[in-house]
C-alpha cells in the first residue's frame, strides 16, 4: 500500500504542513488512499473492513488531509500492526507526517484498528451523503477525532477536549490530534478558534501514562520522542494565526496552564483554578511560560507558580494578568458564548493581521525559548525526581 504523489512544503511546523499538502485529485476519489487489502488483515470484521477500504474510493467529498491521514494510519495498523519502519528524516514532511500518524497508534491493536478504520469511514459516508442535501448553516461535528470535540458555528470553531472520564488528560494521541485541529482551523472559514474542556475540568495536563509506554529504544527514547513533541506541539500555538481564546470551565493543571501565555484570550469560570506543579513532579516549565509568565504577571509571582507550584483561583490569575476575565459558574457559558459570538463578525481580515502585529516580533524569540524549555524537559523526564512523582501519582501516595 502507498500514498502516491505527494508533494510537501517548507515550513516550521513541519508535520502539520505536510499533511495540508497531501492531494486530492478527484472530487470522486481519494487517490491519496490506493488500498489494497492485505492478507495480514484478518479477523472478525474483516469483511467489514474490506467493504470500508472499498467505500473510502467511492468517497463524494474530500474527507480533509487530517483524516486521510487517519484512515492512512489505521489502515497500516490494522494491516501491519504497531509502526515499525524507521522514522523519515526531518525534511520529508509527508512521510513524517505519515509516520507520526501510524506511530501514534502505539500497540493498539490490529482488530481495534479495523475496527476504527470501518466507524471512521461509516462516518465519513453518513457526513458525504448527508453533505449533499441542503443543510442549515448548523452546528456540525468533525469527523475523525478520538480524543477531541470539534465543531464550527457562527465562524467560531470550537475544539473540545474530551476525556472527562480522565480529567481531560492529554494523551499522546490528543497532542497530535489538536495539532491536526489547529492546522484545520487555521485555513477552514472561521474568524476566531476557542479552546474547552468537556466535563468538570478543563484539563488534568500531561496524561501521566504517556511516560509508562516505553519504546523498543528504552526510556531514553521516549524522552527524546516526547519532547520532540512537545516542541512540535507549542510550536502550533506559537505559529497559529487567528485569534485563540482558551474557555476555561473548570481546573486547568500543568501544559494546559502554561500555553494559556501563547491564547489572546482567556476566559475562566470562577470555580477554575490554575496549577502548574512542576517541582512537585520533578519537572521543569514548558509551553514558553518560562518567558511569557514572568512577562504577563512579574517575575515574583511566576517564580510562585512555576518553581513553588502555588494553585491560583480564576480571580487570583485574574489579578495577575493571566486571565482576561472571571464569569460565575452558573452563567459561565452563556455569557462567554454571547461574547465570542458577537466577537466573531468582527472583519476577520483586520483581526487577523492585528494579531500578525502584536505576535509576530516575538515568535523566533519564543521558537527559541521553546526549543529549550523542551530540551531541558527531556533531561528531566530522566530523572530520579521525575520518575518518583510519576511511580508516586499510580501509586496513589500523591495527588496534587
Ligand atoms: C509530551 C508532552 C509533555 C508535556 C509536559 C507537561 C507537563 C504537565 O502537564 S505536568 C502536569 C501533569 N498532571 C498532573 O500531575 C495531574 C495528575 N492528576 C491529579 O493530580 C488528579 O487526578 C487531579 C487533581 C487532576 C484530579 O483529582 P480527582 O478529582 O481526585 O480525580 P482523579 O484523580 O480520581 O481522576 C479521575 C481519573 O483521571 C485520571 N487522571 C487525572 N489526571 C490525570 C493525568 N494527568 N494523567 C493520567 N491520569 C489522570 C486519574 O488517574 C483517574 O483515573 P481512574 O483512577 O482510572 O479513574
Amino acid at each position: 500500500m502507498a500514498l502516491v504523489g505527494v508533494s510537501g512544503r517548507r515550513a516550521g511546523c513541519y508535520c502539520l504542513r505536510a499533511v495540508r499538502s497531501l492531494p486530492f485529485c478527484s472530487p470522486l476519489q481519494v487517490p491519496a488512499l490506493q488500498l489494497h487489502i492485505s492478507k495480514t488483515a484478518m479477523g472478525a470484521c474483516q469483511k467489514d473492513f474490506e467493504s470500508a477500504v472499498n467505500q473510502v474510493k467511492l468517497l463524494k467529498k474530500d474527507p480533509g488531509n487530517e483524516v486521510k491521514l487517519k484512515l492512512y494510519a489505521l489502515y497500516k495498523q490494522a494491516t501491519e500492526g504497531a509502526c515499525n519502519t524507521p522514522k523519515p528524516g526531518l525534511f520529508d514532511l509527508i512521510n513524517k507526517a505519515k509516520w507520526d500518524a501510524w506511530n501514534a497508534l502505539g500497540n493498539l491493536p490490529k482488530e481495534t484498528a479495523r475496527q476504527n478504520y470501518v466507524d471512521l469511514v461509516s462516518g465519513l459516508r453518513s457526513s458525504s451523503d448527508s453533505s449533499s442535501q441542503v443543510k442549515p448553516e448548523a452546528d456540525k461535528k468533525r469527523a475523525g477525532y478520538d480524543t477531541l470535540v470539534i465543531t464550527s458555528e457562527d465562524c467560531i470553531t470550537k475544539i473540545m477536549l474530551n476525556r472527562p472520564a480522565k480529567k481531560n488528560a492529554l494523551t499522546t494521541q490528543m497532542y497530535r490530534e489538536i495539532m491536526l485541529a489547529l492546522e484545520a482551523a487555521s485555513k477552514d472559514d472561521s474568524t476566531i478558534t476557542v479552546f474547552t474542556g468537556n466535563g468538570d475540568y478543563y484539563s488534568s495536563g500531561n496524561d501521566l501514562t504517556n511516560f509508562t509506554d516505553i519504546p523498543p529504544g528504552g526510556i531514553e527514547e521516549k524522552a527524546k520522542n516526547s519532547a520532540i513533541l512537545l516542541r512540535d506541539f507549542v510550536d502550533c500555538f506559537i505559529d497559529f494565526p487567528k485569534p485563540l481564546v482558551a474557555v476555561v470551565n473548570g481546573p486547568a493543571v500543568g501544559i494546559s496552564v502554561t500555553i494559556l501565555g501563547l491564547f489572546d484570550l482567556v476566559y475562566a469560570s470562577d470555580r477554575a483554578t490554575f496549577h502548574t506543579p512542576f517541582s512537585h513532579l520533578g519537572q521543569t516549565p514548558e509551553g514558553c511560560s518560562s518567558y511569557t509568565f514572568p512577562k504577563i504577571m512579574g517575575p515574583a509571582k511566576a517564580v510562585e507558580m512555576l518553581i513553588f507550584g502555588k494553585k491560583l483561583t480564576a480571580g487570583e490569575a485574574y489579578a495577575q494578568g493571566l486571565v482576561t476575565e472571571v464569569f460565575p459558574d452558573s452563567t459561565f457559558q452563556k455569557e462567554v458564548w454571547t461574547r465570542l459570538k458577537a466577537y466573531s463578525k468582527l472583519p476577520q481580515n483586520a483581526m487577523h493581521i492585528s494579531k500578525q502585529i502584536i505576535r509576530n516580533h516575538e515568535k523566533e524569540k519564543l521558537h527559541a525559548i521553546n526549543a529549550e524549555e523542551s530540551r531541558i524537559l527531556q533531561e528531566r523526564w530522566l530523572s530520579d525526581e521525575c520518575m518518583n512523582a510519576v511511580m508516586d501519582f499510580f501509586s496513589r501516595k500523591a495527588k496534587l
